[in-house]
């Protein structure tokens, strides 16, 4: 049945018109234990909803059409290895790259769990080696820089995690992402490097992916400026990849290859071998310590009831703002420096996802499917885009990200942090009233100004401290809280052949920008390409 012709979205529609008019101060002060009803841990996070426009009604209808949609057997389905990537005919087991080694999970008959734990501890292996200077470049020396050659997928998730653990990184190795097609940025990776001590990781599923062979090709030149031999590569060039051919092809040794499987979508990939940077940075333990994060939050997600599932709820609620409240933007806004690239990880985590008009049917969807993801860390966003969440004309739900304890306790800057956290979230539900600003004195031409609607929804997520656990439970609770999203929706969230065309029409123009040949194009672009090869 299609999503809004069932009963419960018609409840929703209505209840919607219940709910809309009604104030975050009324529901606050109509229900004492509103913080408690609403709020919830999941594994190491207490998950606040209670910032929400909802009731406990809104939660019961919301779960109901969650029940509706069959949620439930979708994601057993996702966790028993179904082929839930229909358009391309593949299981989705993000999930199995961090079960334990005793569980069991079949694709086409075979258990995946061993592959996966041979490729980890293949990984440690080499990683160890790495860091302790055992493995040696090919004029003797020790690795001391790692450069990830990779983009999206291959990319995104490294980086962002790289930061968000850098506490618990070896300082004395290097590590630095190269993605951009653009030459400037392998370039300043590599200016101030030794090649005799720089090791490189190319990281792609397809190991086709333009951007990322041509930074790897242009690697291997710089490398071989110093090192000369080509026999030198071996010692200086690993692959983590999908397709052996193709990196036996580039010249790296498959002896130095970390597969992993069609079944890894490429941003749900951090946990497979993807993941070697990071592992190369904060150690095989504490790698191993996310992926237990990670796990404790798959399980949850399998087995809690939806009143009780964090993903399941904080799913749900973007619906209810997306399909009912029609906010057509989603902020993620975390309260800690280390988190600064968690919104553009999940930026294609959840727009690559969701981001599609088709039904699973083939059909031209009639509601709204993903938002737009961003966010900035706090207390800079606060400096940069706040003004328009509180007093915009945009409804924006925030997800807000902290934890109580600092990984550097400066001063006082922690509480100063945090207190801006509490008062932000404080502010967005609550707002300031007229009432407020006539008994401060304000003078009356500033009261509109002034005031502030309040009534702007939150999620206030907290932990006691970053660490790699935790941030694998904060990866997890996403990643799923997207499924959710993209299973209600009816949508393939595991596809991404959105990102197709504009890659097949920048193979054809490429000869064209190195040639004079007649061009074919619409006038507009026939004129930048003109403009480009007369200033070239
Ligand atoms: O790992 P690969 O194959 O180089 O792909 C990189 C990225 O390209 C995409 O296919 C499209 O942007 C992503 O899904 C993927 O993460």
């Amino acid at each position: 049945m299609k999503l809004i012709d069932r009963p419960e979205w018609k409840e929703l529609s209505d209840h919607w018109k219940v709910i809309e008019p009604m104030h975050l101060r009324e529901l606050f002060a109509d229900d004492e234990k509103r913080a408690e009803t609403f709020s919830m841990t999941a594994c190491d996070l207490l998950i606040d909803c209670s910032k929400n426009r909802v009731t406990a009604e809104t939660m019961e209808k919301l779960a109901a059409l969650a029940e509706a949609c069959g949620l439930r057997g979708k994601i057993e389905a996702m966790f028993t290895g179904e082929k839930i990537n229909q358009t391309e005919d593949r299981a989705v087991l993000h999930t199995a790259l961090r079960a334990p080694r005793e569980a069991q999970v079949f694709v086409d008959g075979e258990d995946v769990i061993p592959g996966v734990h041979e490729v980890l501890d293949r990984m440690e292996a080499f990683c160890s080696k790495v860091r302790s200077g055992e493995w040696k470049g090919y004029t003797g020396k020790s690795i001391k820089n790692i450069v990830n050659i990779g983009i999206g997928g291959s990319d995104l998730g490294p980086v962002m995690a790289y930061e968000a653990l850098k506490p618990y990184t070896q300082r004395d190795l290097k590590v630095l992402f190269v993605s951009n097609v653009d030459g400037t940025h392998i370039a300043e990776a590599v200016r101030d490097l030794d090649a005799e001590e720089t090791l490189f990781i190319v990281a792609s599923k397809t190991f086709t992916t333009q951007e990322t062979m041509t930074n790897a090709q242009s690697a291997k030149a710089w490398a071989l400026e110093t090192l000369k031999d080509e026999a030198a590569i071996a010692r200086h060039f690993v692959a983590v990849s999908t397709n052996a051919d193709e990196v036996s092809k580039f010249g790296i040794d498959t002896v130095n290859m970390f597969g992993f499987w069609d079944w890894v979508g490429g941003r749900y990939s951090l946990t497979s071998a993807i993941g070697l940077p990071v592992m190369l940075a904060i150690g095989p333990e504490n790698f191993r310590a996310m992926l237990s994060g990670y796990h404790a939050m798959d399980s949850h997600f399998r087995t809690a009831p939806f009143s009780e599932n964090a993903p399941v709820i904080l799913g749900l609620l973007g619906i209810w703002y997306n399909n009912f409240f029609d906010a057509a933007t989603h902020a993620i806004l975390p309260y800690d420096q280390y988190l600064s690239h968690f919104a553009a990880y999940f930026q294609q985590g959840d727009m690559e996802s969701n981001g599609k008009y088709i039904t699973q049917n083939g059909e031209r969807v009639e509601w709204q499917t993903g938002p737009v993801i961003w966010g900035e860390p706090g207390t800079n966003g606060q400096h940069a885009f706040y003004q328009l969440i509180h007093q915009g004309t945009k409804l924006i739900p925030c997800d807000f990200i902290g934890f109580c304890k600092s990984q550097n306790p400066v001063g006082d800057h922690h509480v100063k942090l945090m207190a801006n956290f509490f008062a932000q979230t404080e502010a967005l539900a609550f707002g300031k009233t007229k009432e407020a600003l006539e008994a401060e004195g304000t003078p009356s031409e500033l009261i509109p100004h002034k005031t502030f609607e309040g009534n702007r929804p939150t999620n206030s997520i907290m932990a006691e401290k970053l660490t790699p656990e935790v941030l694998g439970q904060l990866i997890a609770l996403y990643e799923h809280k997207i499924f959710v999203q993209g299973m209600i929706w009816d949508i393939f969230s595991f596809d991404q052949w959105g990102v197709q065309l504009g890659k097949i029409l920048a193979s054809a123009i490429l000869p064209e920008l190195e040639s004079d040949s007649e061009l074919g194009h619409d006038s507009s672009t026939n004129k930048l390409i003109e403009y480009f090869r007369a200033n070239k």
